[in-house]
């Protein structure tokens, strides 16, 4: 049996499409309910919604074989996994933003405001600037607005809602996707079975 941790949310129902166009279906899994653990017995394969910041914890513990993860995941955790695929989904760019009259002097220290503290402190690691990190979990384009921060660190799609809250990206630092990795134990014992997922994965990557 393989198992499969799936991020929930945004990226879940295009990653899961990619499984089932590989041949991985298990059509319970469209079904609308609250049901966490979806299983294949016949394709040997069980699926389970994770959180996404939480799937590379059950793929490192070897409680999934496998999971999808964001780019960001993997560099603001640095799980021991093996990155397998990148899958081209859930694209995006990880950037500093902030208020569109915003004037950095370049010498106050400057307030950050961020999901992503471990990312925004490797960025201006190299800049020989005094920072002051602000550790927040959601709705990070607050900050700036209340002055909270100076700028703010995080991720940017459509750059919506960076529009509607009068920010502008300042400095590009990443850009992300969506990562197929495996737990390292799993790719040794069971991996005949993970290089043909691999492979078949690799065919449904646009
Ligand atoms: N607009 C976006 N905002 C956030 N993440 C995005 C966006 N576009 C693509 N992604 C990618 O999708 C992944 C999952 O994002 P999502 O917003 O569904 O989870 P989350 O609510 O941030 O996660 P968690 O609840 O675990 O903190 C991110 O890690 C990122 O790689
Ligand atoms: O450029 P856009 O297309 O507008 O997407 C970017 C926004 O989406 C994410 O927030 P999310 O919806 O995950 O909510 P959050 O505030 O809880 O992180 C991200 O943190 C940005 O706020």
């Amino acid at each position: 049996m393989l198992n499969i941790a799936l991020p929930k949310g945004r990226l879940g129902e295009k990653v899961y499409a990619m499984f089932e166009a590989a041949g991985y279906e298990c059509p319970a899994i469209r079904e609308n309910s609250r049901k966490l653990i979806f299983e294949n017995a016949e394709k040997g394969i069980r699926y389970f919604w994770v959180k996404p910041s939480d799937v590379s914890i059950y793929v490192e513990r070897g409680a999934a074989d496998v999971g999808v993860a964001g780019k960001d995941i993997l560099l603001e955790y640095h799980p021991d996994v093996y990155e397998l695929l990148d899958l081209n989904v859930g694209r995006c760019k990880m950037a500093v933003a902030a208020p569109r009259d915003f004037h950095d002097d370049g010498e106050r220290t400057l307030r950050v405001a961020t999901k992503f503290a471990s990312i925004a402190a490797d960025y201006y690691a190299g800049m020989g600037r005094d920072v002051d990190f602000i550790k927040l979990n959601g709705s990070i384009e607050l900050a700036p607005i209340l002055g909270l921060s100076d700028v703010i660190v995080d991720i940017v799609e459509t750059g919506t809602t960076l529009r509607e809250n009068n920010l502008e990206v300042v400095a590009d630092i990443l850009p992300i996707s969506a990562r197929l990795i495996a737990n390292k134990a799993s790719f040794k014992f069971k991996n005949r079975q993970l290089e043909e997922m691999l492979a078949r994965m690799k065919e449904q990557v646009k």
